[in-house]
């Protein structure tokens, strides 16, 4: 038996989720504990800032990284406490990093990059256990988008027979991985399909303040503009074939900004934006189908923070129709927990040199085994 501790921080900077899991062999990874760190506010505010900035200073660069290190050691401290485990049994952590930005396809004609915020080497002296860090690059490195990582765990959790099933991320952004039941030999489909909850966390905050529309109350009560999510559906993105994968720079208020007439009520430009989100899902959910020839018919494991939004649900059941949503909670593995789990499940793989990625879905050349180890 192996315990690795993987630690997630995604894009909605709202706190590291940090998971206790155990790993007996490749497709039976089980989660022991968790522990949630909130971020706190100057944290966030500062990181928001380099998310957004044209121009950083190394100062700020360096003081994000240290005060995000030792937030993240604090959570690897609190999760060792409350789960009584032995530090020594611990074989590694695998820490995924704050994403700060992400072109796959780079800018202007440039490289292409990822850059995740992180120092590996401070949280290995902190904790005094091995890390395994920098988990996107080497995909990058091999042509690949480097994201989304995620499917290849989807597959080790939630591949079975007999069934074919979805699962759906609702976190900041979207990704949606395609599982063929077991006995076929087809491999699983997976990509990003758009932003999931960033757009509506933003224009909520704008005008009424505060994290997050709690339940999706404010955009229930509002009417989706239809014209305005028609020109919203018309980005390109949402039509490109996989592999694909995308974040903030992308979608961010002034791409929402510049498809705005003005004389919009707010609510309703929130209740356009659930829609946005569900729409573009079903229109990922028909892609993966027809680039497996997959029947219509499959169960949805939604996950993520989104999980928290009955009327992002409702709208996600609404456009498909021939799905049944199913929480992960049923599998044994709590909804809003795959992530940290993941990077967990990944850190393992690279102690065992085994690839991380899924050429089929990144678009690499080829798998690859990702990420770098720091000893204690
Ligand atoms: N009670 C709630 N009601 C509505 N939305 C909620 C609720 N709780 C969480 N959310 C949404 O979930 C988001 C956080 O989700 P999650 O933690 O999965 O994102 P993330 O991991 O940061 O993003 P990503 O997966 O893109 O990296 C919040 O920003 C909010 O939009
Ligand atoms: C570059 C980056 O951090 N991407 C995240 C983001 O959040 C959701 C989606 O966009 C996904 O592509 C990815 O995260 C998960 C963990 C992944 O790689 O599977």
């Amino acid at each position: 038996m192996s315990l690795y501790i993987g630690l997630m921080s995604g894009t909605s900077l709202d706190g590291i989720d940090a998971a206790l899991v155990e790993i007996r062999d490749e497709n039976a990874p089980r989660l022991v504990a968790t522990q949630d760190t909130p971020m706190p506010e100057t944290l966030r505010d500062l990181l928001w800032r380099l998310c957004h900035a044209d121009r950083v200073a190394f100062s700020e660069l360096a003081d994000a990284e240290d005060t995000f290190c030792r937030l993240q050691a604090a959570a690897v401290e609190a999760l060792i406490t409350s789960s009584g485990v032995e530090r020594t049994t611990i074989s590694a952590i695998g820490s995924h990093g704050q994403t700060i930005e992400h072109a796959p396809k780079g800018h202007g004609g440039g490289p292409a990059y990822t850059l995740q915020l992180d120092n590996p080497s401070l949280l290995a002296e902190l904790t005094g256990c091995p890390v395994v860090a920098d988990f996107r690059r080497r995909d990058l490195a091999a042509g690949g988008q480097a994201a989304p990582l995620a499917p290849a765990f989807h597959e080790a959790l939630f591949r079975a027979h007999g069934e074919w099933r979805l699962v759906l991320n609702l976190g900041g952004f979207a990704n949606l991985t395609l599982l063929p039941p077991a006995e076929d030999e087809r491999e699983l489909l997976g990509f990003d399909t758009g932003p999931a909850n960033a757009l509506l966390d933003a224009w909520h905050a704008q005008h009424r303040g505060g994290r997050f529309d709690a339940g999706g109350a404010w955009a229930a009560s509002g009417r989706v503009d239809e014209a305005l999510l028609e020109r919203l559906l018309a980005e390109p993105f949402f039509h490109l074939p996989p592999p694909r994968s995308t974040g903030r720079e992308l979608f961010h208020l002034d791409w929402l900004q510049r498809q705005l007439q003005g004389e919009e009520a707010p609510q309703d430009v929130q209740a356009t934006l659930a829609e946005l989100t569900a729409a573009s899902v079903a229109l990922g959910v028909e892609m993966a189908r027809e680039g497996l020839d997959a029947p219509p018919a499959a169960l949805l494991i939604p996950c993520g923070g989104g999980t928290y939004n009955p009327d992002l649900l409702a709208r996600l059941a609404r456009r498909l129709p021939e799905t049944s949503l199913v929480s992960g909670d049923d599998w044994g593995w709590p909804a809003e927990w795959l992530e940290a789990g993941a990077f967990a499940w990944l850190a393992w793989r690279r102690l065992a040199g085994l690839p991380g990625n899924l050429a089929s879905v990144t678009g690499a050349t080829g798998p690859r085994v990702l990420g770098g180890i720091y000893a204690p």
